[in-house]
């Protein structure tokens, strides 16, 4: 048979080369989101910066896609401009951001540099470093999330129909071995040439980034330029408008969704910036050593994702991976939580990094490729900004609530430590914290499955229809 109506999709190089191109700037991005994680020990010392302080800053990533709902007006505008745009100007923030945040850890700013007096001369109890620190990362997260949800449109273009969930859980996988990269490469970088050092070198990756989204651009173009000639008059673009969002908000289903997936997250992303600290005081470890253990974490999540988004790809079942997901963390973090002294060693302490690394290979790779199946591929830009929207939410106010529950049930210890004492905080508040996130969780999950074989949205079937 003849072969006609190709564009650039059906070519697998083509679509698995946009596919990299992409998820090489989502690695880099990852690296960024969590350059400081493994340095909260080196922050107090160095910039001053408590478990309170070092929370704020960690959730300040999300305080513009909240406050300002920038992810939802990201979303119309990936919707409007496409992909291509979208992934361009996602790029630009990211650098602006990275470049702000540098600037404020820099010596050259804490030793008096531009506007230092400025952002000393208010809230005294909250370093200048810091402040600056918010700002840039606020204005990359809001690159760093339009990239996330330019990046899945993107992947939906190429692969609807095709190997979605694959290619997203590879996307997924690309991303997380940025997180191992980066508790790896940034203690060595800070001890090296110090902290500024470690943010430094994230900042000139995300450089490498933008050039790669730019990269994506022709590949896109061209895309576009094919499907337009292949369009017939009769079968038209279906236009974007704003009015179609209200389908989204009043989904009951879609917004079981949003919920399961913020609860989710809210145990996964916050943890990972309290991790390598709870690990250095459970343990008794050195940064380096509690940064290197964690990043099995990742490791363990990037090699099982493509796996089972092969599964659901070929076999389905991905509600039933949400709810085995959502058990895990809870069985993990009350690992973490209430293991006594004597019997939390190391071996205990990987064999729940490795089970928190499967449910976080679960969740995601079941979570993200289902958003299709609940709305229209018109508005899927902007169902993922809503999700994104709902999930920062959660995610810029759990730290904030980790650190702060980290500093009040362990009265004194951030004094003693800027005294200079060689003390310790204990996690088993945040810890209990973050396993109640996985018990809602797991509630809405559960929920979703009735849900699901109740309207039958096809969650449980696969992706390829044969
Ligand atoms: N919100 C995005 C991107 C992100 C990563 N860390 C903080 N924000 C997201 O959740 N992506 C999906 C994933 O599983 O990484």
């Amino acid at each position: 048979m003849e072969k006609i109506h190709n564009t650039l999709r059906d070519s697998p190089v083509a679509r698995w080369t946009a596919l990299i191109l992409l998820a090489l700037t989502m690695f880099f991005a990852y690296m960024f989101i969590d350059v400081l994680a493994p340095l909260s020990t080196q922050l107090e010392t160095s910039l001053k910066w408590s478990p309170d302080t070092f929370g704020a800053v960690a959730g300040s990533e999300y305080f513009l896609n909240v406050f300002v709902a920038f992810l939802i007006f990201a979303g119309i505008i990936l919707d409007r401009i496409g992909v291509r745009r979208s992934a361009i100007l996602s790029g630009i923030l990211m650098v602006i951001g990275a470049s702000i945040k540098l600037y404020g850890i820099s010596d050259h700013f804490n030793a008096g540099g531009f506007g230092y007096d400025f952002f000393n001369s208010f809230w005294t109890g909250f370093p200048a470093s810091a402040k600056v620190a918010c700002m840039g990362f606020a204005i990359f997260g809001c690159g760093v999330e339009m990239a996330g949800i330019t990046v899945s449109k993107g992947i939906v273009k190429w692969f609807a129909g095709k190997e979605l969930a694959l290619a997203m859980g590879l996307e997924m996988a690309i991303a997380r071995l940025g997180v191992f990269s980066v508790f790896r490469l940034s203690p060595y970088l800070a001890e090296q040439g110090g902290i500024t050092l470690s943010v430094g070198v994230g900042t000139l990756l995300l450089l490498i980034g933008l050039l790669s989204f730019s990269v994506y651009f022709f590949f896109d173009k061209k895309l576009d330029s094919q499907t337009d000639s292949l369009r017939t008059a009769s079968d038209p673009e279906e236009e974007f408008k704003v009015s179609d969002l209200k389908a989204i908000f009043t989904s009951k289903t879609f917004m079981v969704v949003a919920g399961l997936c913020v609860l989710f997250y809210s145990a996964i992303f916050p943890f990972q910036k309290f991790a390598t600290g709870m690990l250095e005081s459970r343990l008794g470890m050195t940064t380096v050593e509690a940064g290197n253990l964690f990043s099995y974490f990742p490791i363990g999540a990037m090699i099982l994702t493509p796996f089972l988004g092969w599964f659901i790809d070929h076999k389905g079942k991905a509600a039933t991976m949400l709810f085995a997901g959502s058990l895990l963390v809870i069985i993990c973090h009350l690992i973490f939580a209430i293991t006594p002294v004597e019997n939390f060693t190391f071996a205990v302490a990987l064999g729940a990094i490795i089970l928190l690394g499967i449910s976080f290979s679960l969740v995601p790779a079941a979570l993200w490729p289902s958003v299709p199946k609940l709305v229209d591929n018109k508005v899927l830009g902007s169902a993922y900004s809503i999700i994104f929207w709902i999930q920062n939410i959660g995610l810029m106010l759990t730290p904030i609530l980790i650190g702060w529950s980290l500093k009040v049930s362990n009265p004194g210890v951030a004094e003693r430590i800027l005294a200079g004492e060689d003390i310790k905080y204990n996690y088993t508040v945040p810890m209990l914290i973050f396993a109640a996130f996985g018990v809602a969780a797991l509630a809405l999950a559960f929920y979703l499955k009735v849900l699901d074989k109740k309207k039958g949205y096809g969650l449980e079937s696969p992706n390829i229809r044969k």
